[in-house]
């Protein structure tokens, strides 16, 4: 069954195409992996997922329902939670407070289920021993942590990644990778835009390659990282 699905979704900022006529569909349970240069509109693409951005022309459907002229917080009510590139953490406010926050706002979870979710999510995500710490003194995979904590504190069915291995050491990686691989069993569809392209390869089912906000390959993942066109554009390598 398909999840998500844009259809010739376009979007420019003035002169700068950066979403220039998209179609995909992702399957329930599926996870996607996008990748491509930097500034080719990967973080565009999710700001028109979510709701972020408007798009200029086409149209999103979500669960076979139009949510074109949804609001950001409409579609997460509807199950589609993200995390930002640059984790947005209510920086103040402690770690947990932030996960209650999540599921009570975005989740629309009552308050005693939202503390329960917030106690689940703080064990699934490693971050139980901070959970009463201030979320703007957190060290960066704590930070990262969280971002994934929150859009997860929203009980997400569709769950958009925005580069949440950049900067994590190998052992780093690999643990959000099993982190991810959890998620993924319990049956949460993602959508992973990521330039560790090895924590990638190991989660997604089927890769995206964007540039200059089209779409330059999309397939099997081994297959689209042999492509020579995408090694070109994104690896530098000559065929
Ligand atoms: N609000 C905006 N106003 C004007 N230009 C924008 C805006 N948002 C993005 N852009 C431009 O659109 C292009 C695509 O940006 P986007 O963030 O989607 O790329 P990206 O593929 O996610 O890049 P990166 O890998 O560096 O995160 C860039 O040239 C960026 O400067």
């Amino acid at each position: 069954m398909v999840l998500l699905a844009l259809h010739a979704v376009s979007k420019a900022y003035g002169a700068l195409q950066v979403t220039d006529d998209i179609t995909l569909a992702v399957q329930q349970g599926e996870t996607l992996g996008i990748l491509g240069p930097n500034g080719a509109g990967k973080t565009t693409l999710f700001n028109l997922i979510s709701g972020d951005v408007r798009v200029d022309a086409g149209r999103v459907e979500y669960e076979g329902r139009d949510i074109t002229a949804l609001k950001p917080h409409q579609r997460c009510h509807a199950g589609i939670g993200r995390s930002y590139q640059v984790p947005q953490p209510f920086g103040n406010m402690s770690v947990f407070e932030n996960l209650v926050t999540a599921a009570c706002f975005g989740g629309q979870q009552p308050e005693d289920e939202a503390w329960q979710t917030a106690h689940d999510v703080l064990g699934q995500t490693g971050l139980m021993a901070h959970a009463n710490k201030p979320a703007g003194s957190l060290t960066l995979l704590n930070r990262k942590r969280l971002e994934l904590a929150r859009a997860l504190a929203t009980r997400p069915r569709l769950l958009l990644l925005d580069e949440i291995a950049g900067g994590l050491t190998e052992h780093e990686a690999r643990q959000l990778v099993d982190e991810l691989k959890r998620i993924k069993a319990q049956g949460v569809t993602m959508i992973w835009i990521e330039h560790v392209v090895h924590a990638l390869l190991a989660l997604a089912d089927r890769l995206l390659v964007i540039n200059f906000g089209q779409k330059l390959a999309e397939g099997e993942p081994h297959a689209v990282m042999n492509d020579p066109e995408v090694q070109r554009v994104y690896m530098g390598i000559d065929a």
